[in-house]
């Protein structure tokens, strides 16, 4: 008999996991909450649950490297997709494979048990299905970071989360404040420094900032895998091979005139990428600033004491995971999140 597996989510996980328990002859569903493959990358601007990517999103890791191996995408195909590529892209694969004929769509999953070791789920219409193994596919771009700052409860500007920010739509004319500066409040900074009055950005250690394309136009991600890089990564100590790279950085951009230099080394974190932020920097269009301190009516106050003219509050302070539908949550422990990316 043949093992049962359930994939849950079509995205840009779900549906390669899918195509693996064809291939390794397993019988496979999938269950998609919402009527469109593609997870983040369908965007829903008036999505509410789940993650969306912005109106705006152009991805960040080369089409080179984030293809999947087995679908190559088209040359004519820039190298750094619009998210609307990268969704058609992602609809092409699943006809190719002919996927879409293992996928419920409209279909939640409600919960899921583990019982006499065999899967058991209950759908959103309780409806009841048992499987041998089961594949979340969820993503991790579904359930924002809200830190909690002092004096918040008395600021009278709008707070929304990255997660819920779709366009630049509304914010004309505005003081904006941005909190993190990870590929969010660079992506939402610099598209907002067009159409506000003023963006701020504030970042509590700052960030090594990296452009999309090495010198002579190649994808950075293409040149960090080439043989080349890895034989000289393997032959020079870590931190000679930082001290070249932060060089190459801040040929671009000075980083400590723009308070932007991270205790960090560079292969330690994940970089924030972004092409266009030292230019805007340069021309006055967006500020870095200190960590928040404090909160008054229409101001953020900064450590050391600045302050900032706020009506819109943007926070980019990332997401979690979780997996609400595990019953006991127990089921899979989460103690470092990033531990799932790795293990
Ligand atoms: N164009 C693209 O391809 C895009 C890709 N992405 C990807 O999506 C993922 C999520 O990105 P993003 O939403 O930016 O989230 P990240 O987790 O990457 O960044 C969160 C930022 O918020 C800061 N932060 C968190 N908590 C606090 C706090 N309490 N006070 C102050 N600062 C805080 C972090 O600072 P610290 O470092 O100090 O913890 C960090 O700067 C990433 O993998 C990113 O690469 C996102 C947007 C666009």
């Amino acid at each position: 008999m043949k093992i049962k597996v359930c994939v849950i989510g079509a995205g840009a996980s779900g549906l390669p996991a899918i195509k693996s328990c064809i291939e390794n002859g397993l019988e496979v569903v999938c269950y998609e909450r919402t009527a469109e493959l593609g997870g983040l990358w369908n965007y829903r601007p008036n999505q509410k649950e789940g993650g969306t990517v912005m109106a705006s999103t152009v991805v960040n890791t080369s089409k080179e490297m984030m293809a999947y191996s087995d679908f190559v995408p088209l040359d004519k195909l820039p190298n750094f997709m619009h998210h609307s590529f990268v969704l058609k892209y992602m609809k092409e694969y699943a006809e190719k494979f002919d996927l879409l004929k293992y996928i419920k769509f409209n279909t939640e999953v409600k919960t899921i048990e583990k019982v006499d070791g065999k899967w058991k789920i209950t759908l959103g219409n309780g409806r009841i299905e048992i499987f041998d193994k089961i594949m979340l596919a969820t993503g991790h771009h579904s359930y924002p970071i809200y830190p909690q700052f002092r004096g918040m409860e008395v600021f009278k500007g709008q707070t929304i989360h990255a997660h819920d920010y779709r366009s630049y739509k509304g914010y004309e004319g505005k003081d904006v404040f941005i909190v993190g500066i990870g590929n969010s409040a660079l992506d939402i900074a610099v598209e907002l420094s067009k159409i506000a009055k003023s963006v701020t950005i504030s970042t509590r250690r700052g960030s090594w900032i990296f452009n999309r394309c090495a010198a002579g136009g190649m994808p950075y991600d293409i040149v960090f895998h080439s043989r080349l890089y890895y034989f000289i990564r393997k032959i020079l100590p870590l931190s000679l091979v930082n001290d070249f790279m932060e060089h190459r950085l801040q040929q671009r951009m000075d980083h400590d005139l723009f308070g932007l230099r991270p205790n960090h080394r560079f292969f330690e974190q994940h970089p924030t990428v972004n092409d266009a932020l030292a230019n805007l920097l340069a021309s006055g269009m967006i500020t870095v600033t200190e960590d928040v301190e404090t909160f008054e009516g229409n101001a953020v106050i900064v450590k050391g004491g600045r302050k900032f003219a706020c009506d819109e509050l943007i926070l980019c302070t990332g997401y979690t995971f979780s997996f609400p539908f595990l019953k006991p949550q127990s089921l899979i422990p989460i103690k470092v999140s990033f531990l799932l990316y790795f293990n």
